[in-house]
């Protein structure tokens, strides 16, 4: 056991993440790598480990964000419709808001507010809404509230864990990146950090994002005869982590997750467009690796040449798929 899981085991309460000043207890481990990749833009700060290389490397290659950078050639439709209330939603009849929704709340009020069961999309109150910033159905839009660490693992690259226990259906983290259009990304081959926005596919039941890595012509031609003629003429839109983004870029593959990802509308209403974030799917106790299903399907993944690439999983689960993809 290392000197951080010692400390995890014994007093992670008391270990201080707060911005910019992490405690001596952490400061002083050989393992640490960076005080906070984040470079004092999260409430508190996300600190990177690694016991694994020699000499231990931090993770690099990307600049750090909070929001999605949009590309130049995509124009985010204006906000709304929202809602007439004042202060904080709580009518479901009434709330404009919550008839998006099927006249429901989606979050569960209290304890800042879990997501009561996974839905096709999530519509949040936005800027344009009457209700105040502390509305109850604006819980994805709050700031990062978790201690995570990015860690290095013996066989997945970079991972994130929690320093926190993190109760069951709780936003942990939105997927931040530069949104971007599939057919523009110049850097599509061999990308590991593009996250395809998927909620229509999803809605009407095409299952995961398997087009995601490949190169999106080939893998858009090996599963044409799924996709219909509407999604096919469609734009597909997706949130490109590779050069920016934030934790979320080193959150794995876990083929039985403790996080799922819902999409969430909370400004325009473009589904095409949605957010991307990542909810606790159980209750997940501090110093867990944090992942999320990938959604690949077996084979879906091709390269340049039309050839099927397959990737190992090591996400050690016992019901293990054995390949991401
Ligand atoms: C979005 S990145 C996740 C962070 C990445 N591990 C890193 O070091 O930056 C996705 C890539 O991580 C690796 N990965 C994620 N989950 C994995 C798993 N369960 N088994 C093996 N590799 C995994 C694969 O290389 C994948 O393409």
């Amino acid at each position: 056991m290392n000197k951080l899981q010692e400390l995890a085991k014994v007093g992670m309460d008391k270990v201080n993440f707060m911005k910019g000043q992490v405690s001596r207890a952490i400061s002083s481990s050989p393992s640490l790598v960076c005080t906070d990749i984040s470079i004092g833009q999260e409430p508190i700060s996300i600190i990177a480990t690694n016991e694994f290389d020699d000499p231990p490397v931090a993770p690099t290659g990307f600049q750090y964000i909070t929001a999605n950078q949009i590309a130049s050639t995509i124009k985010v439709p204006s906000s709304g419709p929202g809602c007439n209330c004042i202060g904080s939603c709580r009518d479901t009849i009434t709330c404009g808001c919550a008839k998006l929704n099927g006249q429901k709340f989606p979050y569960a009020c209290g304890n800042g507010g879990r997501l009561i069961e996974p839905r096709d999309i999530v519509y949040e109150c936005g800027p344009i809404c009457g209700c105040g910033p502390n509305c109850g159905n604006k819980v994805s839009q709050k700031a990062l509230i978790y201690r995570l660490e990015v860690f290095r693992t013996p066989n997945k690259g970079w991972g994130v864990r929690t320093w926190d226990f993190i109760p069951s259906g709780a936003p942990v983290v939105e997927y931040i990146g530069v949104l971007s259009r599939d057919d523009e990304l110049d850097n599509a081959i061999g990308n590991e950090y593009i996250f395809d926005i998927d909620c229509l596919h999803t809605i009407k039941g095409e299952g995961g994002r398997e087009r995601r890595s490949s190169k999106k012509k080939s893998a858009r031609e090996s599963f044409s005869e799924n996709i219909d003629e509407e999604l096919e003429n469609d734009p597909e839109f997706c949130i490109d982590a590779s050069s920016f983004g934030n934790v979320s870029r080193f959150i794995n593959h876990g083929c039985v997750p403790n996080l799922f990802v819902q999409g969430i509308l909370s400004s325009h209403r473009d589904i095409r467009l949605a957010r991307v974030v990542l909810f606790a799917a159980q209750d997940i106790p501090p110093y867990q690796e944090l992942t999320y299903d990938y959604g690949y399907k077996l084979d879906s993944v091709v390269d340049p040449d039309g050839k099927i690439k397959q990737l190992e999983c090591h996400c050690g689960a016992n019901e293990c798929r054995k390949r991401l993809y």
